[in-house]
């Protein structure tokens, strides 16, 4: 029995962290120690979903098909979730994901554009998926937004419904005010996806477990894009605390995280100076390394890119327009 379900994306919104680079080995022992651990759902992508790998969000190191089905095979009781972005993946990418054994869906668009999903939930729930909608940048609408934009979700069969704090921008009242208006309004089940870039993933997601969402996402060792997540084996001792039962052993949790990731993570997971701006100026989170790359390039502050793309108010999907705000800094000097 589970209150809360922690869904891990380590093996999905990790791979940002990663540099798409995960090894089929890499994601076996993961998947190995997550599923003895009794994780129900874990996500297995390239970082921006089905279909990602390309020049524009970073090439991967193997094919996603690959690593799902090498994650399905070393599960007995967790199932595997994939990431989609409409556009980014296609709905014969769906169709692969599931040849090889996915059993969840999570169809993800920017907050105000849940419209461009109808074919793709309806797929989803067509090849007999858990089906989600996940609102990305949900900082970037008003509660009256996200609730329209749940119902549209909801309405082509999404059984629940994702507040995604894509840029680590939210504060944990602004978190309440969203999952509480979508628990007044619609009926599907909610969940919240954090990143921690203003240190603030685990209050944000206890305040949207407070608040009524039954769905929680969460990474070994905060592992994911910008500042990371919530850290899944801190939020799953935190419920236990909570008397909030999760299904998920403490114990192999903090192994799998200690023994079998930390070892092969390229860097700390850390709140540095350009995650953090990215927190504090409401910027995609997965913009991270390509803002490094840029600031580098053209020899500007990685901070004050920052700030342009977020005063700018660009969304997942712009990548580009990180080096032509790079270069229009330098023009300036
Ligand atoms: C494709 C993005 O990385 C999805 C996500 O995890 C987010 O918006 O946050
Ligand atoms: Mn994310």
């Amino acid at each position: 029995m589970r209150d809360v379900h922690v869904l891990d994306v380590t093996l999905r919104d990790g791979s940002h962290s990663m540099q798409h680079s995960y090894t089929e080995a890499q994601v076996r022992s993961v998947a190995r120690g997550l599923n003895k651990a009794g994780i129900e759902y874990f996500e297995v992508s390239h970082g921006d979903g089905l279909g990602g790998s390309s020049l524009q969000y970073g090439l991967s190191a193997v094919d996603e098909l690959k690593l799902i089905e090498a994650a399905v095979d070393e599960c007995s009781v967790s199932k595997v979730a994939v990431l989609l972005i409409p556009g980014i993946g296609v709905k014969g990418d769906l169709q692969n994901a599931v040849s090889v054994g996915a059993k969840m869906a999570r169809v993800a668009t920017h907050v105000t554009e849940a419209d461009v999903a109808a074919q793709h939930i309806n797929l989803s729930r067509e090849l007999g998926l858990k089906t989600a909608g996940f609102l990305m940048m949900a900082h970037m609408a008003d509660t009256k937004v996200i609730i329209e934009q749940a119902k549209l979700f909801e309405s082509y069969g999404a059984e629940i419904v994702y507040v995604t704090d894509s840029a680590g921008y939210l504060l944990p009242h602004e978190v309440t005010e969203r999952i509480r208006a979508l628990k007044e309004h619609v009926s599907c089940e909610i969940g919240f996806h954090a990143h921690n870039n203003l240190s603030l993933a685990m209050a944000n997601t206890l305040a949207a477990i407070e608040a009524g969402a039954t769905y929680i996402d969460g990474s070994l060792r905060a592992l994911g894009a910008g500042s990371g997540n919530t850290q899944t084996e801190a939020i799953i001792a935190v419920l236990d605390r909570l008397n909030i039962a999760t299904g998920v052993h403490l114990y192999d949790i903090i192994d799998v995280a200690n023994d079998v990731m930390a070892p092969m993570m390229l860097r700390p997971q850390e709140i540095s100076g350009s995650s953090l701006m990215m927190g504090y100026a409401g910027v995609y989170s997965s913009f991270l390394l390509h803002t490094e790359k840029a600031a580098k390039q053209f020899g500007v502050d990685e901070r004050d890119i920052l700030v342009e793309l977020g005063r700018r108010k660009t969304v997942g999907g712009q990548e580009d327009m990180i080096y032509e705000v790079a270069q229009s800094i330098r023009a300036t000097k």
